[in-house]
């Protein structure tokens, strides 16, 4: 199987809105391992790119593959599979609901904290936080411990691509290197994660980098891993056609 059926192969994409071009010509390709900044200045579309990982947005050109299937194409069944097999986000702010519980809020997705409660109970205390806090309602916790637990949220999943927008913002060192360290242990494991950040507590540890530019035309660097050699969603692989080689991993 090659990388780009493994990873993530962007090919001149463009996204726009009516009368906006959020960017353009943007390319990279990443490969299992890699955790990559996202940056650019604010409104540069980060988060609109990590929405289009994820199959929340469509670019409007271009080509994007991730983990052999062609994202943009994904419909139906297959859509819901990607979103439920493939992909996790941590949104902005947390993204949680403030009147639901802790525990509501974690379930989001399908994961039950009563099939493995032990383990649970861990990746809390893990990330500093205590397991009590389940039954109570979000809007009771601080903006720390809300970014907190969305990003629990997305360990108790583990889905293979992680996209995170600004998961540190609001937390202290300590608990910014408990994030990175889940980050890095993620990738060190096969899986890929994108960081929209610009915190340098994340970024020193990135292994990619994908930069938005200010006049709103996407630029990758990734001098390390875009080999420019991998093949888009359209053609063949060694092993046939991406179809074949689908990669849901089940974590
Ligand atoms: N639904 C929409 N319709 C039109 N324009 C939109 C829409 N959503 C976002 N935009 C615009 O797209 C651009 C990119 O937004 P995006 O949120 O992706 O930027 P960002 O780099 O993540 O910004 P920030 O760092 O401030 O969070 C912004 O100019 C924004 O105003």
């Amino acid at each position: 199987m090659s990388d780009s059926v493994e990873g993530i192969t962007a090919k001149s994409l463009a996204f726009e809105y009516p009368g906006r071009v959020v960017w353009q010509e943007l390319s990279f390709t990443l490969t299992p391992g890699s955790l990559a900044a996202v940056r650019g200045e604010s409104g540069s579309g980060k988060t609109t790119l990590l929405q289009c990982l994820g199959s929340l947005e469509q670019s409007t050109t271009g080509g994007l593959c991730v983990f052999g299937q062609d994202v943009g194409a994904l419909r139906g069944a297959a859509l819901r599979e990607f979103r439920r097999n493939c992909v996790g986000f941590v949104f902005q702010n947390a993204g949680l609901v403030a009147s639901w519980s802790v525990r509501k809020n974690v379930e989001v997705g399908g994961y039950r904290v009563k099939d493995d409660p032990e383990r649970a109970r861990e990746v809390f205390e893990g990330f500093g936080l205590p397991f009590d806090l389940l039954d109570i309602p979000a809007h009771r916790l601080s903006g720390g411990e809300q970014q907190r637990v969305g990003i629990i949220r997305l360990a108790l999943r583990r889905p293979p691509l992680m996209l995170l927008d600004e998961p540190t913002a609001a937390l202290d060192d300590e608990n910014s290197q408990r994030v990175t360290n889940f980050l890095r242990g993620h990738c060190r494991s096969g899986g890929i994660a994108l960081v929209a950040t610009h915190d340098a507590r994340v970024v020193e540890h990135v292994t990619d980098d994908i930069s938005l530019s200010p006049v709103h035309c996407g630029k990758a660097e990734n001098p390390q891993r875009d080999t420019g050699d991998s093949q888009s969603c359209d053609g063949p692989t060694e092993s046939g056609t991406y179809q074949e080689s689908l990669m849901p991993r089940s974590n």
